[in-house]
């Protein structure tokens, strides 16, 4: 029961953080479309943010951005996006646009000097992301800032995983995200071939990013690929699901899976002591078996361990995470191999600040209401200020481009055709 109010009030005070006064030279904010994430993308964590003020919306049509900027207090309303992004009193572009149109609004957003807050995936494809994150405008002096809005690494929770991974000893990694059927429509922008969509451009994107944190290199190779394409009838250019396996250089293996219309996977109506775990987003790390020292034991036996990590709800950690660390341990004589004894050693961890971490960034401001939104904006905007701290965690533009190589590579491997790329250059 306590547990359970501890988690109705994080929640509440991560939808009702406090709203400090906005300093003189505030960063100001537009927003391309009256987009359905934006409320907790960017809308309620700069409510807490001194230095972001959100001040502009567009919209494709007038009425709905007049009615979205009533709803969220929001001063401009511009009538088109090229309007919002010529808007000489905007310093950030947040572009939450289908992901078809992520790679044309930035870059005129980078053309017209604003820094871009852009949200995943960066762009259709590879090439796309290659010409964006490469573009001279990113590399002058001065340069606006562009991010790819990957929000759940900036989370403690995430870090502290990360800190718990073994690199060099993993064996397999597989993180998977579901939604249950009819949650989204079928005609929503990630089902339609056109506006870039599809599973694996959807939640598969954060399995991709996990897996490649995680094992800190570039897979060489997916060699399997089984996508679930659309119902009959709507875009059979677009998976619903998918499930991808990749090699890593050590041979280490790496699967992603994620499915937006999962039936008979998610927990409700079913709901048991045991099944809310089932279908929970998870990143699952696996280590080989490494020798430990042990003083204890004769010198003709070993003392071995197994560890297995898993970080449970990885996407969105602010709501509700565990990390579970668990080690199976065996003392086994080394000439026959004979098990002397073998026992299981558990513990759980829960990191909703970095104050609860056994990391420390040194000079966070954070609190109990920022979400992994929240961290993302904070690091943003320093960044922006050039004054990123030396443990700032960010996602360079090299690894949005990777990032994309391995979603094309997946693509391919599924005899799927890539995600159309812009005209626009
Ligand atoms: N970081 C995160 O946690 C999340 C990120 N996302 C990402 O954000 C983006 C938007 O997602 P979401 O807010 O759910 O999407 P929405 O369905 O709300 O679409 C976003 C906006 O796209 C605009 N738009 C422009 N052209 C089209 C078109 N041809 N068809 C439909 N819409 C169009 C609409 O703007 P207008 O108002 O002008 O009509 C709409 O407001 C995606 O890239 C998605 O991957 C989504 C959810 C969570
Ligand atoms: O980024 C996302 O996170 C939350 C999901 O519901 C959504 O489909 C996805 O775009």
């Amino acid at each position: 029961m306590a547990s359970f109010l501890q988690l109705a009030h994080r929640n509440w005070q991560i939808a009702h953080p406090p709203q400090p006064a906005k300093t003189s030279n505030a960063l100001r904010v537009g927003l391309l479309g009256a987009s359905n994430i934006a409320p907790l993308a960017i809308i309620i964590p700069a409510k807490s943010h001194p230095e972001i003020i959100i001040a502009a919306v567009a919209a494709r049509d007038a009425q709905k951005a007049q009615a979205y900027a009533t709803k969220h207090g929001i001063p401009i309303v511009h009538m088109s996006y090229q309007e919002l992004i010529d808007d000489s009193s905007i310093d950030i572009i947040y572009n939450p646009l289908p992901n078809g149109l992520h790679f044309e609004w930035a870059l005129k957003a980078l053309q017209a000097g604003k820094h871009v807050l852009l949200e995943k995936p960066s762009t259709s494809n590879a090439a796309e992301a290659t010409r964006l994150f490469r573009h001279p405008i990113l590399h002058k002096p001065n340069a606006p800032v562009l991010l790819e809005a990957f929000h759940s690494r900036f989370h403690p929770a995430w870090q502290t995983f990360m800190s718990l991974v073994d690199r060099p000893n993993i064996t397999s990694v597989y993180c998977m995200a579901t939604l249950f059927a009819g949650w989204l429509p079928n005609d929503d922008i990630r089902f339609k071939y056109d506006l870039s969509g599809g599973s694996l451009m959807d939640f598969g994107t954060y399995g991709i990013l996990c897996m490649r944190d995680i094992m800190g290199t570039e897979p060489v190779e997916c060699i399997e690929a089984v996508p679930r394409l659309m119902p009959e009838g709507f875009d059979q250019d677009c998976d619903s699901a998918f499930r991808g396996k990749f090699k890593f250089p050590n041979g280490a293996l790496g699967e992603v899976d994620c499915d937006l219309m999962a039936k008979g996977r998610w927990p409700f109506p079913y709901l048991t002591s045991r099944l809310p775990y089932i279908c929970l987003p998870r990143a699952v790390v696996t280590h080989k078996e490494v020798t430990i020292s042990d003083p204890g034991l004769p010198q003709t036996q070993q003392h071995v361990v197994v560890k297995k990590v898993t970080l449970w709800n990885h996407m969105s950690p602010m709501l509700w995470h565990r990390i579970d660390i668990e080690e199976t341990h065996t003392v086994r004589e080394k000439g026959s191999g004979r098990e002397v004894k073998r026992w299981d050693v558990t513990r759980h961890e829960k990191v909703y600040t970095w104050a609860e971490s056994s990391l420390k960034k040194e000079g966070s401001k954070d609190a109990a209401h920022w979400s992994t939104y929240r961290y993302m904006l904070e690091e943003f905007v320093d960044r922006i200020r050039a004054r990123q701290g030396k443990d700032a965690v960010w996602m360079q533009g090299e690894e949005s481009i990777k990032q994309m190589k391995v979603i094309d590579s997946a693509y391919e491997k599924a005899g799927m055709k890539l995600r159309p790329s812009s005209t626009y250059r």
